[in-house]
């Protein structure tokens, strides 16, 4: 069978191959460009955004047009999940997302098996999308990993420490894990459905794995994780999966392991050489540029960007950011990175 994704340089990393580093950043679409924020004012709400087809389309391309990226990534939200399972959740302006807290004695009226419909729209994105790039562009699909769902679910907002998700899994720990077990059921049928709407490859988002105790890490993190990777692949055999559990540290090798994904994203705080000695030779690695370099530019942009590509770029190596972009970036620093990127030879 011809695999189009093969002729996308993304994806021929992903597949264990190494080469010049593709580039792409973690929330590449959003508020530090311009035409974002133009489109933005005009959609009204930030899920009505994620639910419009057309703009939807309109600001996944953005970043493309502009910098050449290897991948685009569907412009959505972790949190239209919740929103499909019937939570309530809506965006604060300037403060973030707000959802109707869920009652963990009712987790059982949360509906796994219509979520797929009622993301119709974020479906027809990404074959709209896929219809729109380059053909040398990847299109990455993404879901939010169950437990730093959960942590927004249980919570009704984001937490510094995620409290109250932690006490839950402890205090409630049948309706707890009930709750990840409909995320992983959601996140696997949603996943397939991207992948067969024209994703090359998916990357979940554990945002808040760093917070988790060892017992914590196994349960909330790893093995959800094991699962969707595993349901994932009975339905589209081969799917290429990225997992990214942000502040997972010393347990990466492991959750390598456990987990089975493609490849792994790297935040800032992974420190390269056991980025490069230890997990990447488990699998392809991402990142880890630290997001405030590209706030700051000049010198402390062009050292970090280097440190990166000596430590990894020798093998299988996807040039990331260690989280999203920040709103305060100048779009000028994105493309000072792009460029060094993009010349960079192995010395
Ligand atoms: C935890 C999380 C969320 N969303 C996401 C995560 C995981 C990654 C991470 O840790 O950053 C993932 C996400 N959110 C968004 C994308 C789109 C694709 C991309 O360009 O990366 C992706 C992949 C758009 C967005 N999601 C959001 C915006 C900004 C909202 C706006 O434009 O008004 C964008 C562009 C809103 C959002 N969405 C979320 C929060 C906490 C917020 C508010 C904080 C903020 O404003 O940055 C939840």
């Amino acid at each position: 069978m011809i695999d189009a994704s093969r002729t996308r340089r993304l994806i021929r990393t992903l597949d264990g191959e190494a080469g010049p580093p593709p580039i792409w950043m973690m929330r590449q679409a959003g508020r530090y460009l311009p035409e974002y924020r133009a489109t933005r004012a005009d959609a009204g709400s930030f899920l009505d955004l994620c639910f419009n087809p057309k703009l939807a389309t309109e600001v996944t391309l953005q970043p493309i047009r502009r910098f050449g990226f290897d991948a685009a990534i569907l412009f959505s939200d972790i949190l239209v999940i919740p929103h499909a399972l019937g939570q309530g959740v809506r965006f604060v302006e300037g403060e973030g997302p707000r959802l109707d807290p869920i009652d963990l004695d009712r987790v059982d009226e949360l509906d796994p098996t219509t979520v797929v419909e009622r993301l119709g729209a974020v479906l027809e994105t990404v074959g709209r999308v896929r219809a729109a790039l380059p053909a040398e562009t990847a299109l990455l699909g993404f879901c939010g990993a169950p437990w730093t769902v959960a942590t927004y679910m249980i919570a009704g907002r984001g937490t510094p420490d995620q409290m109250p998700a932690r006490r839950a899994m402890l205090t409630q720990p049948a309706a707890f894990d009930r709750l990840i077990e409909i995320l992983v059921e959601s996140s696997i049928a949603y996943l397939v459905a991207q992948l067969r709407a024209g994703a090359d490859a998916v990357q979940v988002f554990d945002s808040w794995s760093g917070t988790l105790d060892d017992i914590g890490f196994a349960r909330a993190a790893m093995e959800p994780m094991r699962r969707i990777v595993e349901g994932v692949r009975a339905e589209v055999p081969g799917a290429r999966i990225i997992g990214f559990p942000k502040g997972a540290g010393a347990h990466l090798p492991a959750y390598v392991a456990a987990t089975g994904v493609t490849a792994v994203g790297l935040d800032w705080g992974v420190p390269l050489a056991f980025a490069r000695d230890v997990v990447q030779p488990l699998c392809p690695v991402q990142g880890n540029l630290d997001p405030l370099r590209l706030v700051v530019g000049g010198a402390g942009l062009d050292e970090g960007v280097d440190a990166v590509l000596e430590a990894l770029a020798g093998r299988p190596f996807v040039f990331n950011l260690g989280h999203g972009i920040t709103p305060d970036a100048p779009v000028e620093h994105v493309g000072r990175m792009v460029d060094r990127v993009r010349a960079w030879q192995p010395g």
